[in-house]
């Protein structure tokens, strides 16, 4: 029968180091299990931090995302918030983790040479294996993640890296530069960026012409939107652009069918960023082709709909307002991403 190891870790959040490890206490055993050990204090912890809420279906998500290809190594979850917190409760912890993990075990790995005594008292039948103990593959911890994701982006998994992502949404009526400079900006930052489906959309499904969206379309395109917005997420560095998001698409949807989509409400609850960019229309109106809302009047009618929406979604006061021409746009928006994300 072959061997079986043990791993046990917070992966609070989990980082390169941990993933040197584990491959290295793989090699080293027919099967390895990973315990992921969580409790009901981590949240707390994350909001010491300054840092969102990493769950325990996030660590297990990217634990076996990583690891869904090797098959002889398993990942499990352990609850220990109903004993005293590390390090006063080593002996509940063993028998919490006697309880998830019943097969017989050979050997445990860890990198904490403080754990092999309570190994050797509570699990005398168990070897305790260190591993990279120096950290010489990644010198990095948890602790130094949580405190600076940013600065630390390099040593987070690919897998990891959107968590911490910052959203930034473009936003504005039609022709107010939301493309150009969600492009920029994405350059800027070296990072990726989401485009607005609407006109893709328009193209394939309209025959390029705007007068053949149906009030039944709106609710497609705030959908696709979404997968295009989580694909550029999962491309990003640290920050990531979006040209347009569901409100905008409710604005279309009651400009032209004269009602809002209750669908599209939905949408707009679940979603959430970071920054919110409002570009104000007061740059020369360009006609691509599809756009038809050029006159003052039809511009100041979109303008007053999206502030009505905004207002109606809490979202009027979370706004910076970007205006002027596109130099001093650009140059705007980049004071203000740099002074809510310092350390990006
Ligand atoms: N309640 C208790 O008394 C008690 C007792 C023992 C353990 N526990 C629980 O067990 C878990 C132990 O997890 P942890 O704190 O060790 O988790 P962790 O996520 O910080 O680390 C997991 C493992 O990865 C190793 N590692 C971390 N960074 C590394 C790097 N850069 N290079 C190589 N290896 C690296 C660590 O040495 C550790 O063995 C915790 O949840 C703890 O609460 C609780």
């Amino acid at each position: 029968m072959g061997k079986t190891g043990v791993i046990i870790g917070k992966f609070l959040p989990l980082h390169l180091g941990h993933v040197n490890f584990i491959n290295r206490s793989s090699t080293k055993t027919d099967k390895l299990i990973v315990v992921v050990c969580h409790s009901s204090r981590d949240k707390k912890m994350c909001e010491e931090y300054g840092i969102p809420e990493i769950t325990v279906k996030d660590r297990l998500r990217w634990l076996h995302t990583i690891y869904q290809d090797i098959p002889h190594i398993e990942i499990r979850s352990l609850d220990e918030s109903s004993i005293p917190a590390y390090p006063d409760g080593w002996k509940e912890f063993v028998g919490l983790l006697k309880k998830t993990v019943p097969e017989k075990i050979d050997f445990v790995y860890s990198g904490e040479p403080s754990y092999d005594s309570f190994f050797k008292e509570l699990l005398p039948e168990v070897e305790h294996i260190l591993i990279d103990p120096e950290r010489t593959g990644y010198n990095i911890s948890g602790t130094q993640i949580r405190k600076n994701p940013y600065k630390n982006w390099e040593y987070l998994p690919a897998v990891v890296r959107p968590f911490f992502c910052k959203k930034v949404v473009l936003i504005g009526t039609e022709s107010c530069g939301k493309t150009t400079l969600t492009k920029f900006l994405a350059k800027a930052f070296n990072t990726s960026w989401a485009e607005e489906y609407g006109r893709n959309y328009v193209y394939e499904e309209c025959g390029g012409n705007e007068d053949n969206l149906e009030y039944g379309d709106y609710i497609k395109i705030a959908m696709h939107q979404k997968k295009l917005e989580a694909e550029a997420v999962r491309h990003s560095n640290k920050i990531v652009f979006i040209d347009t998001e569901a409100i905008v698409t409710q604005f279309y949807c009651k400009l032209y069918e004269g009602k809002e989509d209750p669908a599209i409400d939905e949408i707009i609850k679940r979603q959430n960023y970071d920054l919110w960019l409002y570009l104000e229309n007061d740059v020369k109106w360009v006609d691509d082709g599809l756009r038809k809302n050029g006159s003052d009047k039809e511009r100041n009618k979109g303008k007053k709909i999206l502030a009505e929406l905004l207002e109606k979604y809490n979202i009027a006061d979370k706004v910076k307002m970007i205006s002027g021409n596109y130099e001093e746009r650009l140059d705007k928006a980049l004071e203000i991403i740099k002074g809510e994300f310092y350390d990006i």
